[in-house]
């Protein structure tokens, strides 16, 4: 099982709580997370794309750092780990973007991949000027299809001559090119998403309820697993999830009972509203579940494993046998104390990561 790092470029990590551990974003800390990840024989990095915070006083994602340019600095003072950046679509035009994907694979050669994002959150782009409106939430993964096809035929062939429906290319050129295959990954959730990252992708990075449910990922794998069928691809999933751990259960729940307690409820409602835009959301998508969660609040959804070291490395070894699942990334509460636990206690007690671990 591949594991990798949904590292902390935005302030409060992964938890909408004001008694949260306070991240704030620096090329310092991510930097730090990814070189110890790469001590510890992970297998990926990944940076978001968030434009605009949450309101409410946890200031959750309020400062971020940029995606693409942090990597490029990452890739520099890394030497073995995969890097992925994100970006999102609206913002640029795709020969750009492949031009720099382009330059960091020549700072780290073989190591980079493009995270696509679509975009849900209208008020990111809007305060730019860029939402194109609504209807763009219908027809999203029909803009990132033409946005990924100009890409990939400017790293295998140097030119797009694409005419679509999005976008016009005449002529357009692209040297030098990468070093080989540039991966993409994305996070579609809804079947159509899954359909996109199915035709084009090499990974889809999925969500799914629940705490300390090894079983819970089967259903969201199984969806991704029949979009892939549909095209022959071979894609993979890889579940996003949150680890928050510590020498007992007691003492690890302990923690995330004073995060509860801080649960930013103006934060969430914020969440929920910029997702409720989407008015012809899918059933039981994210954007639709996310406008329930007022009911029942928590600092956040990500799928979390909660307890002791040992219960935790069981834990992973049980979601490392789920059908159609190549991997896992991880969040933690605390992201330098969270990779050190992982990396110290947690991966040498795991059966599936035996013959893992640390690299120098
Ligand atoms: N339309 C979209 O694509 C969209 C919309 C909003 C948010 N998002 C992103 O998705 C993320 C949240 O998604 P997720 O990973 O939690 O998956 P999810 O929304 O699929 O949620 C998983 C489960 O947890 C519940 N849940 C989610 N957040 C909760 C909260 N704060 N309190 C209580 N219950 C909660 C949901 O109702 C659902 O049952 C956010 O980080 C947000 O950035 C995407
Ligand atoms: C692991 C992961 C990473 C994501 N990264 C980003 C991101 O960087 N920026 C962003 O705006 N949305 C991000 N998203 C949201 C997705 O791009 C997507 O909007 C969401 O998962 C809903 O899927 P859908 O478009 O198929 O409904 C991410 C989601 C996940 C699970
Ligand atoms: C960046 C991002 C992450 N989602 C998640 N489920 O963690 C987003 O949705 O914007």
């Amino acid at each position: 099982m591949k594991i990798g790092v949904f590292i902390p470029i935005g302030s409060r990590g992964w938890l909408i709580s004001t008694t949260s551990p306070k991240t704030m974003p620096s090329f310092d800390l991510n930097r730090t997370v990814v070189q110890r990840a790469e001590h510890y024989g992970l297998d990926f990095a990944l940076s978001m794309i968030k434009l605009r915070g949450y309101t409410g006083p946890s200031e959750y994602w309020v400062h971020n750092l940029e995606s693409f340019t942090l990597m490029a600095g990452i890739a520099a003072v890394t030497r073995r780990i995969q890097l992925f950046a994100s970006v999102a679509v609206l913002t640029m035009p795709p020969p750009l973007v492949a031009r720099m994907a382009v330059t960091i694979d020549s700072i780290a050669p073989g190591r980079f991949g493009v995270n696509i994002v679509t975009g849900w959150q209208p008020k990111e782009y809007q305060q730019m000027g860029l939402w194109p409106g609504d209807a763009h939430f219908a027809r999203r993964y029909d803009y990132v299809s033409e946005y990924v096809q100009i890409m990939q035929e400017l790293w295998t062939k140097g030119r797009s001559d694409l005419k679509g429906d999005f976008f016009q290319m005449d002529d357009c050129l692209l040297s030098p090119q990468p070093s080989g295959h540039i991966p993409i990954v994305g996070a579609g959730q809804s079947d159509r998403g899954m359909r996109f990252v199915a035709e084009y992708g090499d990974y889809n990075f999925v969500g799914a309820p629940g705490l300390n449910a090894p079983q819970a990922p089967r259903a969201v794998l199984d969806r991704v697993g029949a979009a892939v069928a549909a095209t022959g691809r071979d894609v993979g999933a890889l579940l996003l999830l949150m680890i928050i751990a510590d020498e007992t259960d007691e003492a690890a729940f302990a923690k995330w009972d004073h995060y509860k307690a801080g649960t930013d409820l103006e934060a969430l409602q914020w969440q929920a509203t910029q997702a409720g835009a989407d008015s012809k959301a899918q059933e039981g998508s994210t954007a639709s579940n996310l406008m329930s969660v007022i009911q029942d609040p928590q600092p956040t959804g990500i799928f979390k494993l909660i307890g002791s070291y040992a219960s935790i490395a069981r834990m992973l070894d049980e979601i490392a046998t789920l059908p159609g699942l190549k991997g896992v990334m991880l969040t933690f509460d605390d992201f330098i104390i969270g990779m050190e636990q992982f990396g110290e206690h947690i991966q040498p007690l795991m059966k599936s990561r035996q013959g893992s671990g640390v690299t120098e």
